[in-house]
């Protein structure tokens, strides 16, 4: 069925704000979190990406979930981010200056649900995220509900819109997926298949890759993918976006949101470039 409101790319929208002093102390290794933009371009026009966002935590035991992603290893006195197969990472040296030079951080992410009582107990039960508040606005016809792994003025959330009277929409072919970081994402999509959930990629390690991903769809059919990784005080790790131009949107996403590139992920092999972008490294 035709939806009355088509939600275009623009309809995932990222908040980002100057953060104000956190009270948690910076890291003193490459912020840990939190959500990314990747670029990835496939012949015409898919993209993948993820904003990182600043979010400090206190210094040492994050320093140990890092390097329990086996993404960051101690050398020395520094730990060292290291590059995933195929793929370039920045150096630890400019992210630490990085970290301290940029204070901004993404907030949410929004985009339109058919029915937010049947998504709000999906992502609370088969994705573990906490419903942070709702607001509804009847002057409006519009209900929005806040969840995520964690409160606001710390972790990048997501922002879903009800609007009244629309059960129904195109997601489209730009968007791609959220990631969400779990430890075992076999249990996870047992728990999320058990609950009736859709699972579109079975549990195995990525296609050029060694991470183990799966993919599954929420109610609306929007994508998640899941990530075996350690334990991450922000399991919600990334929101992939397609684009016609990756060089393009590198540069826009650098010159309008001061993000910095941070590492690629080549597989020509799928006819694919990944490029990971944001305004604070993360040890990922
Ligand atoms: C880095 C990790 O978070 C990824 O998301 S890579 C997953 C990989 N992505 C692509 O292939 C992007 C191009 C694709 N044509 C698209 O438009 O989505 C992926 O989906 N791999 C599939 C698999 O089974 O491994
Ligand atoms: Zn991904």
């Amino acid at each position: 069925m035709a939806c009355s409101i088509r939600p275009t790319l623009s309809s995932f929208r990222f908040s980002t704000v100057a953060s104000r002093s956190l009270s948690r102390p910076f890291l003193r290794l490459p912020s840990i979190t939190t959500s990314k933009l990747f670029f990835s371009s496939l012949d015409k026009a898919i993209c993948m990406c993820g904003l990182m966002n600043s979010n400090c935590a206190g210094a040492l035991g994050e320093s140990n979930r890092l390097r329990a992603t086996g993404m960051v290893r101690r050398d020395g006195n520094f730990m060292r981010v290291m590059a995933s197969q195929a793929s370039t990472a920045a150096s630890p040296e400019n992210t630490l200056e990085w970290v301290k030079q940029d204070k901004r951080r993404m907030l949410h992410v929004v985009y339109r649900v058919g029915d937010l009582d049947r998504t709000i107990k999906f992502y609370t039960e088969c994705l573990g995220m906490k419903l942070l508040r709702k607001r509804d606005i009847p002057e409006e016809r519009y209900t929005n509900a806040f969840l995520g792994y964690g409160p606001e003025d710390s972790h990048f959330v997501i922002e879903l819109t009800y609007n009244y009277g629309v059960d129904k929409y195109d997601i489209g072919a730009g968007f791609g997926h959220f990631g969400i970081a779990v430890d075992d994402v076999a249990k996870t999509v047992e728990l999320i298949r058990a609950k009736g959930g859709k699972i579109t990629r079975e549990p195995g390690p990525v296609k050029g890759g060694s991470t183990v991903i799966a993919f599954i769809e929420d109610p609306d059919g929007y994508k998640f993918e899941l990530l075996e990784r350690g334990p991450t005080p922000e399991p919600l790790c990334q929101v992939m976006l397609r684009v016609g131009d990756l060089k393009r949107s590198i540069e826009f996403y650098e010159k309008a949101f001061g993000m910095e590139l941070l590492r690629t992920r080549d597989n020509p092999e799928y006819k694919m470039g990944l490029y990971c972008k944001g305004n604070i490294q993360c040890g990922m």
